[in-house]
């Protein structure tokens, strides 16, 4: 059952200190690491989004959902591994997108029978070029319902055919995370072709980076990656607060009269790319001082310039972005968007609808979408559909700023990466009121 909840209107000077969570993107591949490692990485400060919670528990046995899992057979661990073998075990990852993918590659090379299914939009969002690569690299994996489409089923009888695979980069960069993930556990080593353009690449980079913390040599030339085969070093991973969670409050910051916001723990040498939203924010007069630990924000009147914004490398930022530019008529094009479509829903859909109530389009044209401000409005009160999707609450709230009266759908759809959302609104100002109807 879905409550909604209703934030009235901020007074407009926003100040406070806001602790966020860790990055889920950060902790799910950490909590990969780690379980690959058998023990020699540790994690610390774990998100508590519940897509890395869900994950941490199948992980770490502590769901119901988590099967025993054995990677890599050993004399010590071969009873376990028999044991955990005897039946097909379901893993359901609910809506969590990374978790899939990271776990279709790390139970493709492990011994057990799985079944890894989701929620009812898990299963409409394509997994095929993942599974394909696996396929080739000597994984057994088949499809339960939809050919290219969660659930599968992969059986644990893995042994590396080859080491070179290509994979195509411009649907979703988590397939190449996957893959990569596990490269250095496969007997020879991967040596990945990326082929056309790679969307996310920041998000490959962390991945890169987090392995490299944990002793994983890569070289990256042109489109090739390349893992040796190669064991992980004793380390702990620490997990940096999210700066996609961060973006919410550069635009309740972006749409105030007066900012003074402190949040602790952020740093401009962000392995987040999301990290990006300081610079897309000095657009919108906000300033980003990085100091005692963390990142001040202060708000300074100006307008708004820069008319293109590209999101290929941040498509997270998308809403967040696209929402302030329509809250204040700014007529801002977007290039790369093309990948919102198979996120929690179809964002740029739902962006359409949603801004429609301000009357504000977001016209699609090829490659770039543009806002027409032209029929703005700002209406006394307004309802916000989230279609499932954290971005669409979190994004849609600093309205909060402008209308007297914006009521939110679903209130705990923001736990998938930012649970604390709320509970920190009201750190600034704000007074959300759930509605348990
Ligand atoms: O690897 C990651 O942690 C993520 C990669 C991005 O997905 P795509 O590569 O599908 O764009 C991003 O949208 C998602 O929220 C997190
Ligand atoms: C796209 C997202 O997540 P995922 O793909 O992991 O479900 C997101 O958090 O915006």
């Amino acid at each position: 059952m879905k409550h909604s909840i209703i934030l009235s209107k901020h007074n407009g000077n926003v100040k406070g200190t806001v602790q966020l969570t860790g990055s889920k993107s950060e902790c799910n591949r950490a909590l990969i690491i780690e379980a690959l490692s058998n023990g020699k990485v540790k994690v610390v400060n774990v998100s508590d989004a519940a897509d890395t919670v869900t994950l941490s528990g199948i992980l770490k046995g502590t769901s119901s959902e988590s099967p025993k899992v054995v990677i890599g057979t050993d004399e010590k661990n071969e009873v376990e591994a028999i044991e955990a073998k005897q039946e097909t075990e379901t893993v359901n990852i609910g809506p969590a997108g990374t978790a899939m993918r990271f776990l279709t590659a790390y139970y493709a090379i492990s011994d057990n029978d799985i079944i890894l299914t989701g929620s009812e939009r898990m299963k409409q969002r394509p997994i095929g070029i993942l599974v394909n690569a696996l396929r080739k690299l000597g994984a057994n994996i088949e499809y339960e319902e939809k050919e290219g489409y969660p659930p599968i089923k992969l059986k644990g009888s893995f042994e590396q055919l080859t080491s070179k695979i290509s994979i195509k980069g411009n649907i979703s960069s988590q397939y190449i995370t996957a893959l990569l993930l596990i490269a250095a556990q496969l007997p020879f080593g991967l040596e990945l072709h990326i082929e056309s353009e790679l969307t996310s690449r920041p998000y490959v980079e962390m991945t890169l980076a987090m392995l490299g913390q944990a002793n994983i040599r890569h070289t990256w030339t042109d489109n090739i990656i390349s893992i040796p085969h190669q064991d992980f070093a004793e380390t702990s991973l620490h997990i940096e607060p999210d700066w996609s969670a961060a973006s919410y409050w550069y635009a309740i910051a972006a749409l105030s009269d007066e900012a003074e916001l402190f949040l602790p723990g952020l740093t401009p040498y962000s392995l987040q790319g999301d990290s990006v939203i300081a610079e897309i924010m000095a657009n919108f007069g906000i300033t980003s001082q990085f100091k005692d630990g963390g990142v001040k924000l202060t708000k300074e009147a100006k307008p708004v310039i820069r008319k293109i914004f590209d999101m290929k490398a941040c498509p997270d930022l998308a809403q967040t972005l696209i929402v302030v530019c329509a809250a204040l008529g700014h007529e801002a094009s977007f290039t790369g968007l093309e990948t919102l479509k198979i996120k929690e829903t179809d964002r740029v859909l739902a962006l359409q609808t949603e801004l429609a109530k301000i009357g504000v389009k977001l016209i699609e044209n090829g490659q770039v979408y543009k806002l027409d401000c032209s029929e703005r409005f700002i209406p006394d009160s307004i309802f916000i559909n989230t279609y499932d999707d954290h971005r669409m609450a979190m994004a849609f709230a600093p309205l909060a700023m402008l209308i007297n009266k914006v009521e939110i759908e679903d209130a705990d759809v923001v736990e998938k990466s930012y649970p604390a959302f709320w509970k920190d609104l009201e750190k600034a100002g704000f007074k959300p009121e759930y509605q348990h109807n």
